[in-house]
């Protein structure tokens, strides 16, 4: 059995994980499936450079509104697609041959799996492979949830992992879900001249923001989309191509193809964890301590295999927290998830920090609102913006701010926590850039 000093499984925010200072040891990187993880193959980047597509062609549809004549003839969905992953696909590329040629890394193409404490086993195309570390991190991601009656229809479906590489839009969407992946791709796929159904099980569209801001969203985009709320799926009948969802309420949705975006599940169910008795949450996340520990010593685990928070703002930090504790075990330092900001990269788009008007209520704080609207201001006048707003939360007397919630143009960039946490992909990361190239 091959041992290794360090071993990282999964080459997302795993990668990150092994900087210059690791170039003395031995260290082995495992990736099943691609370079850069979900983030740069199927997440936060490819969605934001469709939606940023997509809000271009929502200013030449709107261009009305600043008396400027303007025609939107198309959008080339081909086209759009090609220049995203075209761009994406080069980057997995390179970042894989990076590690491939680093002297002090060696790349295991395939999965794997604990076979006992710190020992895994790798299966891959090239044959399977055992190897031991002394130290190993778990981060391996997850994946969409599936419902049952999708899962059990044995019909065609996409999910985010897929849908974004289709060679043709379809004629009619129905999306699964109305959380941040519907809320995205309906944009995206509206721009691309898909007529859109989204079934939400809850009343509300983006239902975990706060109550003001998932309100006027859900009435914003009635007009845009046919939305089925407090509806569950029953059954997908129909034919590939031609799928019939049946609801609860006995209706049904047409459609050419259906997006499925319900949430996403932990993988540790596929490592086998109980071999390295690295312990989980209930809900299949690996259980870690504030310094990233899993219960087996020698083990940690970041990213959405464990976090509370799945974003990948979240899972670069515990990256980094990891990086530091593999190196300094006398040193520890934690992650911390009590403020992070969060956006939705809608049109338009949705921030938030800290606790919502309905959590300070559920929590019995008291609390005063503050709330203001982008057309209450000169640049709002400028945008014509009737809809934006900033709505923030604080501690009568003190004034101590609970949360802040905004949705609106570039709501993104205007959301500050309380030690910088840059906001994944928002463009407030080329200020964290220029911040980071003063040096230590
Ligand atoms: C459509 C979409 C849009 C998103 N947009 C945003 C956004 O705008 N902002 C934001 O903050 N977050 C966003 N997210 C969430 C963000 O992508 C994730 O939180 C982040 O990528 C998690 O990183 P990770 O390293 O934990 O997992 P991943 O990036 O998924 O990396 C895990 C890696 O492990 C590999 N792997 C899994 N199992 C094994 C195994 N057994 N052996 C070997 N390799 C294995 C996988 O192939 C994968 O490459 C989005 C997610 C989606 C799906
Ligand atoms: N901009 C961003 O930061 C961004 C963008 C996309 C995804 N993400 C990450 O990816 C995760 C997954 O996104 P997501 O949209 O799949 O999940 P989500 O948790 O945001 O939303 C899932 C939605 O599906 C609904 N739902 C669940 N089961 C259902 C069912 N059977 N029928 C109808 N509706 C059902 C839920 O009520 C919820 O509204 C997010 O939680 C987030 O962490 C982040």
């Amino acid at each position: 059995m091959r041992h290794h000093d360090l071993v990282v499984i999964g080459a997302g925010s795993g990668n990150a994980v092994v900087d210059d200072s690791f170039a003395d040891l031995d260290v082995a990187i495992v990736e099943e499936r691609w370079f850069g993880g979900t983030c740069l193959n199927a997440g936060c980047i490819p969605s934001k450079m469709l939606a940023y597509t997509a809000q271009v062609a929502r200013t030449v549809r709107e261009a009305g509104a600043y008396d400027v004549d303007a025609e939107l003839r198309a959008v080339r969905w081909r086209q759009v697609r090609d220049r995203v992953f075209g761009r994406l696909d080069t980057e997995r590329d390179s970042g894989r041959q990076g590690r491939v040629q680093q002297d002090s890394v060696t790349v295991y193409e395939g999965k794997a799996r604990f076979i006992g404490p710190r020992s895994l086993r790798i299966e891959g195309e090239h044959g399977t492979v055992d190897v031991s570390a002394d130290q190993i991190v778990v981060a391996a991601g997850s994946r969409p949830s599936i419902p049952g009656p999708v899962a059990e229809a044995g019909l065609p479906y996409e999910t985010s992992d897929t849908i974004m590489r289709i060679d043709a839009p379809p004629r009619r969407l129905a999306i699964l879900g109305g959380g941040y992946i519907a809320a995205e791709l309906a944009e995206v796929f509206g721009a691309a001249g898909c007529s859109v159904t989204i079934v939400e099980q809850e009343e509300r569209l983006l239902g975990p923001q706060d109550e003001t801001v998932a309100e006027r969203f859900t009435e914003l985009v009635r007009s845009r989309y046919d939305l089925r709320l407090g509806r569950e799926l029953t059954g997908v009948g129909g034919r590939p191509g031609a799928l019939r969802l049946s609801l609860d309420d006995g209706s049904t949705v047409d459609a050419d193809m259906l997006l499925v975006a319900v949430g996403r599940a932990p993988n540790s169910d596929r490592l086998n964890l109980e071999a390295a008795g690295i312990a989980t949450h209930d809900d299949g996340r690996v259980r870690v301590d504030r310094h990233q520990r899993t219960t087996a010593e020698g083990v940690f685990a970041l990213g959405d295999i464990c976090s509370p928070v799945p974003l990948k703002h979240v899972a670069n930090r515990e990256a980094k927290v990891v990086a530091h504790n593999l190196r300094h075990p006398d040193d520890l330092v934690a992650a911390d998830h009590d403020l992070v900001p969060a956006a939705v990269f809608t049109n338009p788009q949705i921030a938030s920090v800290g606790a919502t008007e309905q959590e300070c209520r559920d929590r019995g704080l008291d609390y005063v609102v503050g709330l203001a609207g982008y057309g209450d201001v000169a640049y709002g006048w400028a945008m014509e913006d009737t809809t934006g707003f900033c709505k923030v939360l604080a501690e009568p007397g003190s004034g101590r701010l609970l949360g802040a919630h905004l949705m609106g143009a570039e709501a993104s960039t205007l959301t500050l926590a309380e030690s910088p946490y840059w906001i994944h992909p928002a463009l407030t990361e080329v200020v964290e850039n220029a911040l980071l190239d003063l040096g230590p």
